[in-house]
């Protein structure tokens, strides 16, 4: 029997918490302005001191780039709101429903903005789940992306009296399901277009050059990933970095150029962007909005941008895998 005051103690759970960046709670100047507030101000993402890049967050970005990057939400924005919050959403249900038959409690967060790590672990904890997985959804490793997502977790874990235990997903930039998966989700989507693109491009997210310098492994992974990609389609797959933000030097070639080279070369394009693992701003806005008018004003005419995984059932089969394979030990032997 318990004794008087004991607080209540749920059924002991297995819990598995997918986590992607976050995105702004509606296309507006203000909630954009405050999601890059708490995202640019990560001392992960912008490896600057704080003296330094404070007063040009406030005094610079702040007060330029939410109205401009407004406008782009806008361009994709859905009835669902953000793609990123919609996706990230359905993947957490199909995983959940994948995993209910386990008695796994699946959740979703977003490292900026909503729902809130520290929300989600907490709501998490108090359903009863002892042991936890975090999953973020990012294939290749960089501090700014996996790290950045884990320390937000074990920071919230810091403030809790009884801590669930914790597993990290590893990145999985070579693991077979991922590159079987976008393989083939690309032959799929090359099957669908109405011309035979010449050149495939994988666009990834850009980071500093220095980042690389310093021992991120961010660049290599992307770099494993399209040539096993490559050799998985049979096929050359050329190797671009998007989204270059600040006057840093960032990882290259750039996307925007690469895709000009490709247009003035008269090359039929077809562009995925495997470091993605939902669509969002920068694959739907960036890539399949801007990049396709770089290209064609490069006087290129056939240009296609193939979908990320997202909640289909080739990236929820691999997300389950992926998974399941973290749970070992913790779920029962099947
Ligand atoms: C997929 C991996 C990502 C890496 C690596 C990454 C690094 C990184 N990003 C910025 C700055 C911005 N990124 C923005 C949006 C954004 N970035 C990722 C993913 C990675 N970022 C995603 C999925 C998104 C889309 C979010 C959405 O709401 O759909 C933005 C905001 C948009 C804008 O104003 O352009 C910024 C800013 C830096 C500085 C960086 C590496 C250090
Ligand atoms: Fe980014
Ligand atoms: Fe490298």
């Amino acid at each position: 029997m318990k004794p008087a005051g004991h607080p209540p103690i749920p059924a002991p759970k297995l819990g598995v918490l997918l986590i992607n960046l976050g995105t702004p709670d509606a296309a507006e100047t203000k909630a954009v302005r405050r999601y890059l507030k708490e995202f640019l101000s990560d001392r992960r993402v912008v490896e600057l001191p704080p003296w330094l890049w404070q007063p040009i967050l406030r005094g610079v970005v702040l007060t330029t780039r939410p109205k401009k990057s407004a406008h782009a939400y806008q361009q994709v924005w859905s009835e669902d709101g953000s793609p990123l919050a919609a996706i990230t959403r359905a993947q957490g249900k199909a995983l959940a429903e994948r995993l209910a038959g386990d008695g796994v409690l699946v959740d979703h967060a977003m490292r900026y903005g909503r729902p809130a790590i520290a929300d989600r672990i907490a709501a998490m904890k108090a359903a009863g789940c002892e042991r936890i997985l975090l999953a973020p959804l990012y294939p290749q490793y960089s501090g700014a992306t996996t790290a950045t997502a884990n320390d937000a977790v074990f920071a919230a874990l810091a403030a809790m009296r009884w801590q669930p235990a914790i597993r990290t997903l590893p990145p999985y930039h070579d693991d077979p399901r991922y590159i079987d998966a976008l393989a083939a989700s690309i032959e799929e989507g090359l099957a669908a277009l109405d011309f035979v693109p010449d050149a495939i491009l994988a666009s990834f997210h850009g980071m500093p050059q220095r980042t690389l310098e310093l021992g991120d492994p961010y660049h290599c992974h992307c770099q494993k990933t399209a040539r096993l990609l490559a050799e998985k389609l049979g096929r050359e797959v050329i190797v671009s970095f998007q989204s270059r933000f600040g006057k840093a030097k960032w990882l290259g070639p750039a996307t925007d150029l690469t895709l000009a080279d490709l247009g003035r070369a008269g090359r039929r394009v077809a562009i995925v962007t495997p470091g993605f693992s939902a669509d969002c701003l920068e694959t739907l806005e960036e890539i399949s909005i801007r990049g396709r008018e770089d290209f064609l004003a490069a006087g290129g005419e056939d240009f296609a941008y193939l979908p990320c995984l997202n909640a289909g059932v080739r990236g929820m089969d691999m997300i389950e895998a992926l998974v399941r394979q973290e749970l070992a030990g913790w779920l029962p032997v099947s």
